[in-house]
């Protein structure tokens, strides 16, 4: 019952199967620490599609490989990072195939208060953190994450928290991704959340024939072999749309068309049986008509196993087709979100009106506009707003205070920017005054222990 009041419903649907919050993702290079994802928060649910829009470099990619568990060195999520994965029958199995690995977090109700935590050594997070203004509205699982589970006495390799019923008998909880690894990663990568990629390449083995390629991955995720996992590698070929599968289940990945193999990845993905599919420009190398009945694909797999979608893209026009719930992206942060008929009627940030006006045929002139420069690296804190000097509206307020995330109008809480002229029913002084104080306060929450420091003389 807690949990409808708790979780805000975004789009009608079920509740998120999906939440990432606060997700910091950065690089430590020689050079500098680029900050490709910097404090990004949004949810997915089943049935649903999130797209995530945004020009080249702006952190898509690195967002969806921080779900996956792909980021490798130097890059690190960092301190205070969460995504969760809530789907009690994954929570049963895994509390059951990983006991040492579950935590109960009803039995540390009552000896933990989570508002204490706050003043905990290892914590740097404030209440606005997670999203409150009061220490006591903070629950123990906001501090389940990436290093604060330290602070709750919780093992580093621990990653599937039961919040109600027990350890023996967990009635709902999750699995908090960014604490996994070893065996229970490799169960959720490429079991219950799945992906699919720009170039069907990358995920195909030229050496193996597609049906080998399927039949493998239903060995591992559904134990199915010989006789079963033939029959099952022609049904999912078939339920791609490939036609003859029968015989096309022993060809190698090179006698496929691009179109044909993309499918044919998509299978791929299925044989796992996700609960979850990230896209990551899937249809970006495929010709228009292709695109379309790849795009037709995706939705009609997607209603038929309820799958939760998640969708990258730095094509408006796909965006708007494909995704039920909208996030624009822009130098590591989410600039805009909404859902996907709010967006595209009245899009707030100015940056999304510019990519809006970069399709052919919805601005005035006959001209094709685009934004002019290039997302910048996030190589340092923002302490100001990173679209500001490609921004037609910017003013001088835009170059000191860094935009949080605002409803653009008090009380439609579904549709946000990070813009200082939001709310637009405020005055835009008493706008950027409240930015200002609520960046400030997530500010106080900048870990100076988990050496994302730039490289400077400013250590004492
Ligand atoms: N392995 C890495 N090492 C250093 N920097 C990286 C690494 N991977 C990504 N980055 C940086 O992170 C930022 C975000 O990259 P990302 O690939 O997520 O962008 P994107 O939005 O997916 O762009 P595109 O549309 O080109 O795919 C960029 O500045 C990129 O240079
Ligand atoms: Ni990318």
């Amino acid at each position: 019952m807690s949990m409808e009041l708790e979780h805000e419903d975004t789009t009608g649907r079920t509740e998120p199967i999906i939440t990432v919050r606060n997700l910091r993702t950065a690089f430590f290079t020689d050079k500098e620490v680029i900050r490709a994802v910097d404090g990004v928060s949004f949810d997915i649910a089943p049935g649903e599609t999130v797209g995530i829009v945004g020009e080249s470099g702006s952190g898509k990619s690195v967002t969806a490989r921080s779900i996956m568990g792909l980021i490798e060195s130097p890059g690190r999520i960092l301190d205070g990072s969460s995504i969760r994965y809530r789907h009690p029958e994954t929570v049963r199995e895994f509390a059951e195939r990983f006991p040492k690995r579950t935590v109960d977090l009803t039995d540390f109700e009552g000896d933990r208060d989570p508002a204490a935590l706050f003043d905990h050594p290892d914590v740097d997070a404030t209440p606005s953190s997670f999203g409150y203004e009061d220490p006591e509205e903070a629950t123990l699982e906001d501090f389940t994450g990436v290093g604060y589970g330290d602070a709750l006495g919780i093992d580093r390799g621990d990653c599937v928290f039961v919040t109600e019923g027990s350890h023996e008998d967990p009635v709902d909880g999750f699995v908090e991704v960014t604490r996994l690894s070893g065996e229970a990663q490799r169960a959720i990568r490429g079991g219950r959340i799945a992906m699919v990629f720009q170039d069907p390449l990358t995920s195909l083995n030229p050496v193996y024939t597609v049906g080998n390629q399927i039949k493998e991955a239903l060995r591992l995720h559904q134990d199915l072999s010989g006789r079963d996992a033939t029959r099952e590698a022609i049904d999912l070929l078939e339920a791609v749309g490939i036609p003859d599968a029968r015989r096309r289940v022993a060809e190698y990945p090179h006698q496929f068309s691009g179109g044909m193999r993309q499918r044919a990845v998509i299978a791929m993905a299925l044989a796992c049986d996700p609960e979850v599919l990230i896209c990551d420009e899937p249809t970006t190398a495929l010709d228009v008509t292709i695109q379309a009945q790849i795009l037709d694909l995706l939705r009609e797999l997607q209603v038929e196993r309820d799958l939760a979608i998640m969708f990258i893209t730095h094509d408006m026009g796909v965006i708007a087709d494909v995704s039920n719930r909208v996030n624009v992206m822009y130098a590591g942060e989410i600039v805009e979100t909404a859902g996907v008929e709010p967006l595209f009627a009245e899009p707030r940030h100015p940056y999304t009106r510019g990519l809006l006006e970069s399709i052919p045929g919805r601005q005035s002139g006959d001209r094709l506009r685009t934004i002019e420069g290039t997302v910048p690296t996030p190589n340092e804190p923002a302490t100001y707003c990173r679209f500001a000097p490609r921004c037609p509206e910017a003013f001088e307020d835009c170059e000191h205070v860094h935009p949080v995330s605002m409803p653009v109008n008090e009380g439609t809480d579904s549709h946000r920017a990070a813009c200082l002229l939001y709310p637009e029913d405020r005055p835009t002084e008493e706008a950027v005054e409240r930015h200002a104080e609520r960046d400030d306060s997530i500010r106080g929450a900048a870990s100076p222990a988990d050496g994302d420091r730039p490289t400077g003389g400013e250590d004492r």
